[in-house]
């Protein structure tokens, strides 16, 4: 075997393995990529809810920061759940010593509608990230909160695109059309726009697509490939594993990280 790509995840957990740092590196793995994670906060949380976050202390970040930099240079990092400022702000330190390619997926609510980040950090992680990641992926919800204007459909989506990376500073950004109706319509801009499209399957098992997409494209950075075909692959890759829903647990249920295998096998998807 060759040399592996490396991707780093830096956010919180999911103790029931659908979102978060447990969402993130099994996509890694699907796709082939070492996967390495440094952890901001410990939720409890399940498919049906959050119910405690448990901020780890700053100094302790750090450490495992430094303890992945100093060892192992990831080839593309992303980052979940940055709770407070102070988080944004070291972790802003690191993301230019990596100096690779960064997603930002700006977790902001779970699909449960719970908190995952400070109201006064939310216009940090603008001000702070945004300007040098590589790709940003707000739902739109977290988008209206980035662009401070209400988005109803593509064209507004368009237009907070546009934002993020002519005004705000990011490379290229995704603004996600999975809480809108009719078929899931995301919107690329690097510069260009390009619509991400894919038939919307009637499940209530979405928790963790943000976590999964974003942790995709970053795979997919990890392995070169350009900013677009990483995110057209991810958008592939969070299709299929919503395609082939696993009914695990009461809730939200989490997304089927080998959907993307199960869709090539000649009795499932492939021909
Ligand atoms: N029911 C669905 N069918 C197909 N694709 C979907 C569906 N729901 C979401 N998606 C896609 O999944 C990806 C994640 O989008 P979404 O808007 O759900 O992100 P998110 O809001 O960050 O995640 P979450 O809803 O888990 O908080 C997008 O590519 C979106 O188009
Ligand atoms: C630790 C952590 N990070 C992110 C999410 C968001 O998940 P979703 O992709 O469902 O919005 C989550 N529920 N927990």
């Amino acid at each position: 075997m060759g040399k592996i790509a490396s991707a780093l995840t830096i956010a919180g957990t999911d103790p029931t393995g659908g979102a978060g740092i447990q969402a993130d590196l099994k996509t890694f793995q699907e796709l082939e990529v070492f996967g390495m994670s440094v952890q901001t906060s410990a939720v409890a949380q399940n498919t049906q809810g959050v119910k405690a976050v448990h901020d780890l202390p700053i100094d302790f970040i750090e450490q495992q920061l430094k303890a992945v930099i100093e060892d192992i240079k990831p080839n593309a990092i992303k980052t979940g759940m940055i709770s407070t400022i102070e988080m944004m702000e070291l972790i802003a330190t690191y993301v230019a010593k990596f100096d690779t390619p960064y997603v930002i997926d700006p977790v902001m609510v779970a699909t449960s509608g719970d908190a995952l980040m400070d109201e006064s950090s939310r216009k940090v992680i603008r001000d702070v990230l945004v300007p040098k990641a590589t790709v940003v992926t707000p739902n739109i919800p977290e988008a209206e909160i980035l662009v401070d204007f209400s988005i109803k459909g593509l064209d507004a989506m368009k237009k907070a695109a546009k934002v993020i990376v002519d005004e705000l500073g990011a490379t290229a950004a995704v603004v996600k059309g999975g809480h809108l109706e009719g078929k899931a319509i995301d919107i690329f801009y690097d510069g260009s726009f390009h619509l991400l499209e894919a038939d919307r399957f009637e499940t209530k098992h979405t928790h963790g697509t943000g976590c999964t997409f974003s942790a995709a494209i970053t795979a997919e950075l990890a392995k070169g490939k350009t900013i677009l075909e990483a995110v057209q692959l991810g958008k592939t890759f969070i299709t299929d594993a919503i395609r082939y829903p696993l009914n695990i647990g009461k809730g939200n249920g989490p997304t089927n990280h080998w959907g993307y295998r199960l869709q090539r096998l000649p009795n499932e998807g492939g021909k």
